[in-house]
C-alpha cells in the first residue's frame, strides 16, 4: 500500500484495511476496450500511479494524495445502484488492498472486473482480470496466472516484440488483444491490422469510447 501523508491515524488505519480508497471518479459508461467492449458497465477509477506510462491517458490520477479519500462502502452502494458490472481502474488500483471493496460489492450482487498493468500482487476476489503490462514494472507471476485478458499497447515497433513476450506469461485461455497508443492510431492501425491477419491468435482492441466521445 502506498502512503498518503496528510492523513490521520484513524484514516491511515481504514486505508490500510481497504475501508477508505482515493477515488479520483466513478461513472456509469460503456466499457469502451476489450473483451467486454460495448458493456454497460460502473468505473471505479482509484488515485495512485508509479509506473509512468509517458503516453498515459489518465496522468491526473497518478498523485493519490489529490484524490478525495472514500469510504469502500459507500462507493460500493453507489455503483451497485447504477449497474451489475463494475470495472475497478486507476491509476495503478492493485497498489490498494482490494479485499474489503471487492467483498462489499459481491455481498451487493455484483460482477467485479479490473484494469491492471499487473505491477503489484492481486487482492480481493476478482471475476475478469484485464492485464495490461509495462515494461517500465513488469507483471508479478500471481497477476499473469490471474489474467484472462491480455491487452498489449502498441506505440512502436518494438511493442510488437514485447507483446508476444507478454503472451507467452499468462494462461492458455487468455484472449490475446493489441491496442494502439490512442495519439499514434493512424501510423499504427494498418500495421496491427497486418499484424493479427498474419498472427490471428491476437485481436484487435479499440478504444471506442474515445471515438464515441464517452467517458
Ligand atoms: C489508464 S489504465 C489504468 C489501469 C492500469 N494502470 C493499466 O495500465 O492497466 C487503463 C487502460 O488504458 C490503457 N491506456 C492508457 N493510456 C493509453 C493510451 N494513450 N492509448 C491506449 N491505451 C492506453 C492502459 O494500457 C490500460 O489498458
Ligand atoms: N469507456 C471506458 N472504457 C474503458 N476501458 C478501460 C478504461 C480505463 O481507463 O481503465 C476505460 C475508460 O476510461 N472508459
Ligand atoms: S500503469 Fe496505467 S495508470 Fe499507470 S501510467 Fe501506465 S497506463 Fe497510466
Ligand atoms: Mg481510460
Amino acid at each position: 500500500m502506498i502512503n498518503i501523508t496528510s492523513t490521520t491515524t484513524e484514516q491511515q488505519q481504514l486505508l490500510k484495511e481497504g475501508k477508505l480508497l482515493p477515488i479520483m471518479e466513478h461513472f456509469y459508461t460503456i466499457q469502451g476496450e476489450g473483451a467486454y467492449t460495448g458493456v454497460a458497465t460502473y468505473f471505479i477509477r482509484l488515485g495512485g500511479c508509479d509506473v509512468g506510462c509517458h503516453w498515459c491517458d489518465v496522468k491526473d490520477s497518478w498523485d493519490a494524495e489529490k484524490h478525495p479519500l472514500t469510504l469502500a462502502d459507500d462507493i460500493a452502494e453507489i455503483a451497485t445502484a447504477q449497474a451489475s458490472i463494475i470495472v475497478i481502474t486507476g491509476g495503478e488500483p492493485l497498489m490498494w488492498d482490494l479485499t474489503y471493496l471487492t467483498k462489499v460489492l459481491h455481498e451487493k450482487g455484483a460482477r467485479i472486473h479490473i484494469e491492471t498493468s499487473g505491477a503489484y500482487s492481486m487482492s480481493g476476489e476478482i471475476d475478469w482480470v484485464c492485464l495490461s503490462p509495462k515494461k517500465t514494472m513488469l507483471p508479478k507471476d500471481d497477476v499473469y496466472k490471474a489474467a484472462h485478458e491480455l491487452k498489449c499497447i502498441i506505440f512502436n515497433q518494438h511493442d510488437f516484440k514485447f507483446a508476444e513476450e507478454q503472451a507467452a506469461r499468462v494462461g492458455k485461455d487468455c484472449v490475446l488483444y493489441l491496442q494502439t497508443e490512442w495519439s499514434k492510431r493512424e501510423k499504427n492501425l494498418p500495421e496491427i491490422v497486418e499484424y493479427v491477419k498474419e498472427n490471428p491468435k491476437w485481436r484487435i482492441s479499440l478504444q471506442t469510447h474515445k471515438y464515441l466521445d464517452i467517458p
